[in-house]
């Protein structure tokens, strides 16, 4: 069986306390996009992973993927599957590519194997392989709250604006981000602010990674302005960075950038 596993964007990353087990608790609008991987799950002799495209960091066994595979084998009796990954979301860039792949899995494999799972026990599993992974489960515009993996579905549809997105050629480890920010509580809550029309996100809907972020990373700073300069609604980093959205009324014409990043129209 195949399935496309797409990307995400986070609107909006207010981080607002550190929690007694390391993590954070924040707020977060995840709205899902179309770059997609694509995954494919066959049954076979022995388990086994191989990849094509861009090519995926880190040992195999950490692969999320493989991860999702030996989590639902504890539970469920299932048998070894051949793993086909084909890697078009660029990594480490904010876009929850390998969250999207674990959680995608987990869908397959409920459906290849009629593991007979309810939504809920898929993001009860997806949780626990990395906060972002349960949003993949929905793959609907949601405001995340806690760790960023529990949920409350929101309208929100930019169907009629074209989204672009930017990926620098710099790279953000999500845990360097986390270390990086100072927490605090927010005087108004995300849930409300996206409410508001698209023309005023600009003044208010803010990403908490970006300050430190952008310090160290100038490059990611510029992206943004120049989004905004070829007349973007709204620009941010997404979720730990690299990359960088913009939300146009019409498709900009990003010439100059497009010779330093790798640039995605209309996602
Ligand atoms: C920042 C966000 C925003 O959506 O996404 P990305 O930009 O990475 O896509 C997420 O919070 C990333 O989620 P995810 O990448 O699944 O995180 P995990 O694998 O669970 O954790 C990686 C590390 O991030 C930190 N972490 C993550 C989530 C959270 N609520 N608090 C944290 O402090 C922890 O240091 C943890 O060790
Ligand atoms: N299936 C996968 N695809 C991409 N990265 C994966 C995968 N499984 C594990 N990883 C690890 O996760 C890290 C980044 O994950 P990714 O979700 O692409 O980025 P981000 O956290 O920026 O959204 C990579 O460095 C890689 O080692």
């Amino acid at each position: 069986m195949i399935q496309f596993s797409n990307a995400k964007i986070n609107i909006g990353l207010n981080i607002i306390a550190r929690r007694p087990d390391g993590y954070h608790d924040l707020e977060t609008v995840f709205y899902p996009i179309k770059i997609n991987d694509v995954l494919e799950v066959i049954e076979a002799d022995k388990l086994s992973f191989e990849s094509s495209g861009l090519e995926i960091p880190g040992r195999l066994e950490d692969n999320l993927c493989i991860r999702g595979y030996h989590l639902l084998k504890k539970d469920h009796d299932v048998p070894p599957v051949k793993i086909h990954l084909h890697k078009n979301i660029p990594i480490g860039a904010g876009l929850g590519g390998g969250s999207s792949n674990a959680a995608f899995f987990i869908k397959l494999m409920n459906a290849n194997f009629e593991l007979g799972l309810s939504a809920d026990q898929m993001e009860d599993y997806a949780r626990q392989l990395g906060a972002d992974c349960a949003f993949f489960i929905r793959n609907r515009p949601v405001f995340a709250f806690e760790k960023g993996d529990e949920f409350e579905d929101i309208k929100l549809d930019l169907s009629a604006y074209k989204i672009v997105l930017v990926m620098p050629d710099e790279h953000v480890s999500t845990a360097e981000a986390y270390r990086g920010v100072k927490p605090a509580p927010v005087r108004e809550s995300l849930y409300d602010q996206i409410k508001t029309p698209l023309t005023a996100w600009r003044g208010q809907i803010k990403n908490d990674f970006e300050g430190h972020i952008f310090r160290d990373h100038p490059v990611i700073r510029g992206v943004k302005a120049e989004l905004y300069e070829h007349g973007a609604i709204y620009a941010s980093m997404s979720g730990s960075g690299a990359s960088v959205f913009g939300i146009f009324e019409n498709t900009p014409n990003l010439g100059g950038l497009e010779e330093f990043n790798q640039v995605f129209y209309n996602v």
